[in-house]
């Protein structure tokens, strides 16, 4: 479960210990403060750059500690109001850990109170834990640990007391107040970091071969033969970029993705060095389709679908992908966000049916049929949308073929009635989201459209599909076994549909289709005559970067391996690192099992933009390691 401790160690980018620090009985911000440097190997942090980190953290903690007790100053009438605010921030100075008060959350200028962190009471916030009886004496006014007894105090006593609580209490509103407004400077400062590009830039480079987990990709210029045409036909890899959302822009997050020319999207990565000097990373990835913010579902629909649904006439078979992480608008690209503003589904739905009636002005016996079905994977299992999730099986058939016994198949004859089908689907899902797994972003959805000429002849499918988001895939590393497990299964799917998207574009003879129920179910989207199209979704967000990268990450490797690239060996995970052997001189070079990272090239410095790299790798600023 995400807790105060694990947002401030996702701070400090040590969030992957948070396992072991739960482990060891570490579990409040407060915590961090009796750590020594003897402790961190125990903690599993030998990572030199993470134990600078951990003990900058430390530091902090233990400097917000002390900046409590001042308080205890104010209350007795010094006020040290200019204390904080004349105090040039540091970067990890702006952490604000107490905004995960209930209190703080409130007073926040224009912040929702969706915290993710665990409400707590009074007595709960972390730092006033710490200091224990000295502590709970000073604010046990408030809220006592004890309730004093009736009758044991004065009423002159009781008047006293109630003033002190007042005061307190006003102590308690303007030190709230003032860490709310802390935290509304941090993000502010942020902002102006990524807007003004204030900052150093360092642009992350192409390298030849294996990346690290880089962008891999350049403007793609296979396209040009006729082949390299064909190969991006049938396998196109688009990305979406939502606009920030006015609850985002209130909030005062930072858009920090560019797109540029329709091909090309730029990531700013806020970093930090261990010095504490702030410097962006900025990343490029070229795609077939880029589309920013200002593109509507039917400009997305014209590049991505259109072109499958007229494959599907031909008698081929068609998918399209939806990644990305949950809220990136996966399902306003699919489903649109009013009738006026219609998804992929109704625009699909709408050609669909105009070129029916196109060629049979008058429904026959010959005629071509549409029929829906609808259904979901969660952790392995198949579950029937239009059937009141009923539990599905898939089985291959004397054909090999993968069928989906007992899936409903539902025929709709307009575009209404198709729209009707889906929602009722929709609907189903949501519900099942509260039951069987409690989130839709942890499960994939999959709409498939049938084309058949009767009795029961398939002529051409298509398939969306809305995958499971993307920041499910790192939860791995969840402390919860069933959060774990589902990631697992995520995570597994994603690869697996990597190297089906591999085997469709180098036509092996060997689809790897079985690795995952996903890929099983849409074996034949990857044999024979089909296409694919992917559309990553991503939030401009700046709270959202690693996420966005990640999904990036993801996408640039299918794409990437659409050129023939090998498969890589895990899905981006929490690092948003993959591994891959792309070719047999680096096999040569670093061998089996050996860790790459020892072969790195690091260290070449220079200031990015517009400036060629003179070699492969992160360029670093000085004082960077
Ligand atoms: N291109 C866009 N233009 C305007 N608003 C958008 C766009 N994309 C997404 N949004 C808005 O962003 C919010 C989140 O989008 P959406 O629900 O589609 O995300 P999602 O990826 O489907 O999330 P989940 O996986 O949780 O279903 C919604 O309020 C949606 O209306």
């Amino acid at each position: 479960m995400t807790s105060c401790l694990y947002e401030c160690l996702y701070e400090a980018g040590l969030q992957r210990y948070y396992p072991q620090f739960t482990a060891m009985g570490l579990s409040r911000i407060a915590h961090l403060s009796q750590l020594t440097m003897g402790d961190y190997p125990m903690l599993g942090v030998q990572d030199m750059g993470d134990r600078t980190r951990l003990f900058h953290l430390v530091q902090l903690v233990k400097g917000f500690e002390e900046e409590d007790d001042s308080h205890v100053e104010e209350e007795r009438g010094l006020r040290v109001e200019s204390a904080i605010s004349s105090r040039r921030p540091t970067p990890r100075r702006q952490l604000d850990f107490s905004a995960c008060s209930p209190e703080s959350e409130k007073r926040q200028p224009g912040r929702d109170n969706t915290s993710p962190c665990k409400p707590r009471t009074d007595r709960e916030t972390p730092l006033r834990n710490v200091r224990g009886e000295r502590e709970v004496r000073r604010r046990g006014a408030r809220t006592p640990a004890v309730p004093p007894k009736p009758g044991t105090r004065t009423n002159k006593e009781t008047a006293n007391h109630s003033t002190h609580v007042n005061k307190v209490n006003q102590h308690s509103d303007h030190s709230n107040r003032e860490r709310g407004e802390r935290r509304w400077a941090e993000l502010t400062y942020r902002k102006s970091l990524l807007e003004q590009e204030a900052a150093p830039m360092y642009q992350v480079q192409r390298a030849a071969g294996y990346n690290y987990g880089l962008p891999m990709t350049s403007p793609d210029s296979s396209t040009r033969s006729s082949a390299g045409r064909a190969v991006a036909e049938r396998i196109r890899v688009c990305v979406r970029k939502r606009p920030l959302s006015q609850a985002e822009e209130k909030r005062g997050e930072a858009d920090v993705v560019r797109v540029r020319d329709g091909e090309s999207v730029l990531v700013q990565e806020q970093k930090e060095a261990v010095d504490l000097t702030q410097y962006l990373l900025q990343h490029e990835f070229y795609f077939d389709e880029v589309f920013s913010e200002a593109c509507s579902n039917e400009d997305v629909y014209k590049k991505t679908a259109y072109p499958l649904i007229q494959h599907i006439f031909n008698g081929g078979k068609a998918t399209c992908f939806a990644y990305g992480q949950t809220g990136a608008g996966k399902t306003h690209t699919m489903l649109g966000s009013s009738p006026r503003r219609p998804g992929l589904y109704a625009l699909a739905a709408r050609d669909i049916f105009a070129r029916l009636a196109q060629a049979e002005p008058r429904p026959g016996p010959g005629a071509l049929r549409v029929c829906v079905s609808f259904f979901e994977i969660y952790c392995g299992q198949l579950y029937d949308l239009l059937d009141h999730r009923k539990r599905l099986f898939a089985r291959e058939d004397g054909q090999r073929v993968v069928q989906i016994a007992g899936l409903r198949e539902v025929e709709v004859e307009s575009v209404a009635s198709l729209l009707e089908v889906i929602s009722w689907g929709g609907r189903e899902r949501s519900r099942g989201a509260s039951g069987v797994n409690c989130d839709s972003s942890r499960s994939h959805a999959l709409l498939q459209i049938h084309l058949r000429a009767r009795p029961q002849r398939l002529v051409g499918r298509i398939s969306f599909v809305d995958l499971a988001g993307s920041e499910r895939a790192c939860d791995t590393r969840d402390p919860d076994r069933q959060s774990r497990m589902e990631g697992a299964e995520i995570n597994q799917s994603l690869l697996a549909l990597k190297e089906c998207i591999r085997a469709l574009d180098q036509e092996l003879s060997h689809t790897p289709f079985r690795q995952s129920k996903l890929t099983q179910v849409l074996k034949d989207s990857f044999i024979g005559n089909s296409k694919t199209c992917m559309i990553a979704n991503i939030s401009p967000s700046h709270l959202a970067t690693e996420h966005t990268l990640n999904t990036l990450r993801y996408a640039d490797r299918v794409k990437e391996l659409r050129k023939g690239g090998k498969s890589s060996l895990s899905h981006g995970g929490t690092g948003g690192k993959t591994s891959s052997t792309p070719s047999p001189k680096r096999n040569k070079h670093l061998g089996r099992g050996k860790s790459p990272t020892k072969k790195v090239k690091l260290g070449v410095q220079k200031e990015s933009r517009g400036t060629s790299a003179p070699s492969a790798g992160i360029l670093f600023s000085p004082g960077l390691t």
